[in-house]
């Protein structure tokens, strides 16, 4: 099966961690996620971060950390996901294509319904 790379952003406002839930028309529907999206051709892993959050959300931010790829096989298909740790910088935030958003402290992240690939990316997050 082809794997499909994808960038997501954990991105930080101050104290609290932005996640936004995926709406009922997309894959995975009412998941939560880190917003983020596909690696098109010819494109770096940065620039497909920050052109997604821009399109997604409307705001710009600054790349902090990157954490461990996850590779994952969902039901018919299977991605490589690429996780930063990221900071706002400008912008109103704008959800473009998600249903909502939440701005979190870190120990409330686990009581959301994560898109299944994302479990590692949380733990690893929650353990620096
Ligand atoms: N952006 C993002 N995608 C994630 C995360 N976790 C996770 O499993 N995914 C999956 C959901 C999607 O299948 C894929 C990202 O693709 P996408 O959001 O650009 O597009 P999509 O699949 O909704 O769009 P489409 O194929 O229906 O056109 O990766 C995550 O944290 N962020």
């Amino acid at each position: 099966m082809k794997t499909i790379s994808v960038t997501c952003a954990i991105i930080k406002f101050d104290d609290k961690t932005l996640a936004v839930q995926r709406s009922k028309a997309m894959k995975l529907p009412l998941k939560w996620e880190f917003a983020g999206g596909k690696i098109e051709a010819g494109e770096t892993e940065t620039d497909c971060i920050h052109r997604e959050i821009f399109e997604e959300l409307n705001i710009q931010i600054e790349l902090l950390q990157r954490l461990t790829p996850v590779i994952h096989e969902y039901p018919g298909f299977k991605i490589k996901l690429i996780p930063f740790i990221a900071k706002f910088v400008s912008g109103e935030l704008q959800l473009k294509e998600h249903t909502d958003f939440i701005l979190a402290d870190k120990e409330e992240l686990p009581n959301l319904d994560w898109a299944e690939a994302d479990l590692p990316i949380l733990k690893e997050y929650l353990s620096l």
